[in-house]
């Protein structure tokens, strides 16, 4: 099988060119080459595929196997992929994912290749239902008491066709994401799991953000739950709409505009190809 390596903010993915290679099974193969001792090393899988609806199609593969609706890191790479492979010409494109068909910019470097991308990722889901969140104390989540283990954390939560819960938190650098993380991913709140974002405030424009990945662990970065982090910040009352987010593997500039959705722009980085036998 042949794939591109790509990351976006250090969330890396095996990407495979799927208008030329099929994947018979995409869960196991996520599996095997996200090993990062036995495999290429990553976040998980990406089909890069003819859409009839679209220019292009995204599918996702966690680490763990799971397919996950959307991947705002992901679509960045497939849109850099797609123009610099030639399998688009315009620097306006439409991406077919699970969460709906996204429109994306993409602006090239010095080099004529894509080196930034900006998405616009949609509305929040707000409702509990769309999340989905099991009971019904409130049709929405913004601040709502979790107890994990001997901590009380103000959840909030967020579709961006992949389910999120967003705590803040006042040091995210010394938060241990990987005790809370899990207990909150697999938490019977969330009948799908969920991703989780720990955030730290540093000003009405500014935030520092963990993620620990449904299906994936801690991850560098997460292009979803930025948007999701985004809503959270206005809902809470603690930032303006246009904010920069510091993930631990590069920025990303966010804004929930007046038309209600969320613009996220970001790099996207091709890191090498290869040929793997499975
Ligand atoms: N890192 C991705 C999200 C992966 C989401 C996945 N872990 C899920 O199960 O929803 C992003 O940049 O949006």
């Amino acid at each position: 099988m042949k794939f591109t390596k790509m990351q976006g903010a250090g969330n890396d993915y095996v990407y495979v060119n799927c208008f030329e290679e099929t994947v018979a099974d995409p869960r196991q193969v996520a599996i095997q080459v996200s090993n990062r001792n036995f495999g290429i090393g990553s976040d998980g899988l990406i089909l890069i595929m003819p859409s009839t609806t679209a220019d292009v199609r995204m599918r996702m593969f966690n680490s763990d196997g799971s397919e996950s609706e959307m991947c705002g890191n992901g679509i960045r790479c497939v849109a850099k992929y797609a123009f610099d492979h030639g399998i688009v010409s315009k620097k306006e494109i439409t991406a077919e994912t699970g969460a709906g068909i996204l429109a994306l910019r993409l602006i090239a470097g010095s080099d004529g290749k894509i080196a930034k991308v900006r998405v616009n990722m949609g509305p929040p889901r707000l409702a509990r239902s769309e999340i989905p969140m099991r009971g019904d104390a409130a049709p929405q989540v913004v601040g709502e008491q979790l107890t994990i283990l001997d901590r009380t954390f103000n959840i909030t939560c967020a579709s961006m066709g992949n389910p999120h819960c967003v705590i803040f938190v006042d040091d995210v650098a010394g938060f241990p994401v990987s005790t809370y993380g899990p207990l909150i991913e697999n938490h019977e709140l969330f009948p799908n799991r969920t991703n989780v974002e720990f955030v730290q405030i540093i000003s009405r424009t500014e935030v520092r953000q963990r993620t620990w990945e449904r299906g994936a662990g801690e991850t560098l970065a997460c292009g979803t739950g930025s948007s999701a982090v985004t809503a959270a910040c206005v809902l809470n009352g603690l930032t303006e709409k246009r904010i920069l987010n510091h993930l631990s593997g590069g920025d990303l500039e966010m804004e929930w505009a007046e038309d209600g959705n969320i613009y996220m722009t970001g790099p996207a980085v091709e890191v090498f190809s290869g040929e793997i036998m499975l």
